[in-house]
């Protein structure tokens, strides 16, 4: 029986972050786990290494595959402002299915990486037009005003059953959704390769609408 302050275990009048009491509608900042972010990074050189393992040729089938995934999801492109990205790390290189869609009447877009931290930016861009170095060597468009895109084609690391995407680890694609003022249909496309049973999602994760690979069936 607990009898003199000794016997009870130490506590905190208040939680150490009090800020809700003061304020019930704060919310603590997004952090995440140690272990979740030291998994997603093994996890993250674990799935590239395995993409890069695969040949250029078979990567280039199975872009093929997923555009034709990406043209029975979506049907008729004309109209429609997609964005899209510049291959790096083995990524399906997708940059002939961006011309078809110019070829039909559709309009496409590139992310640029503004700042670390702040949301994506995304820049009309077709075939042919001028590009430049942007952050982490990655082409993007020289000029161009931002675009809000219709749809939003996102090239994920890891895939889990609910659609939660693995990325980078800049948190680029999350924030930029989360910052849209139209919520776009947002596309995740990758190789079967990349599937994994979970990827811890957090308070901040945006699920993607579909996931499209080289196994879609429409
Ligand atoms: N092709 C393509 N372009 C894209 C993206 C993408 O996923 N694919 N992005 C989608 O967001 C943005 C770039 N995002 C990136 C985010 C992080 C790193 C990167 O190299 N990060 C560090 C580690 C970061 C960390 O773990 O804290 C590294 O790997 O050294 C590269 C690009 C915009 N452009
Ligand atoms: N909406 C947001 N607001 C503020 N911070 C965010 C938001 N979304 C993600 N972050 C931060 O970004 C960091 C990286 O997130 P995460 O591991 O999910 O990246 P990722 O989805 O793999 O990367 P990317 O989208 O760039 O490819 C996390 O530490 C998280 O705190």
């Amino acid at each position: 029986m607990a009898t003199s302050d000794d016997d009870i275990p130490a506590q905190y009048a208040s939680p150490p972050c009090f800020m809700h009491e003061l304020d019930p509608a704060f919310r603590a900042p997004a952090t995440m786990p140690a272990e979740v972010r030291r998994w997603r990074k093994a996890e993250r050189e674990r799935l590239i290494q395995a993409r890069l393992a695969v040949s250029a040729d078979a990567r280039a089938a199975m872009a093929a595959r997923i555009a034709e995934g990406l043209d029975a999801v979506i049907g008729d492109v004309a109209g429609k402002m997609v964005s899209l990205y510049w291959p790096f790390r083995g990524e399906p290189d997708m940059r002939p299915w961006m011309a078809s869609v110019n070829t039909r009447g559709g309009r496409t877009a590139l992310p640029l990486v503004v700042e670390k931290g702040r949301p994506l930016v995304f820049r009309a861009w077709k075939t042919g037009e001028p590009l430049e170095k942007g952050v982490w060597n990655i082409p993007i468009p020289s000029q161009g005003d931002p675009v809000l895109p219709d749809i939003v084609i996102s090239p994920v690391v890891g895939i889990d059953p609910d659609n939660y995407r693995l990325g980078y680890g800049g948190g680029f694609y999350d924030r930029t959704l989360a910052a849209m003022p139209r919520k776009p249909l947002v596309i995740g496309i990758g190789y079967e390769l990349q599937r994994i049973p979970t990827i811890y999602p957090q308070q901040y994760d945006i699920p993607m609408n579909r996931f499209v690979s080289e196994a879609f069936r429409a």
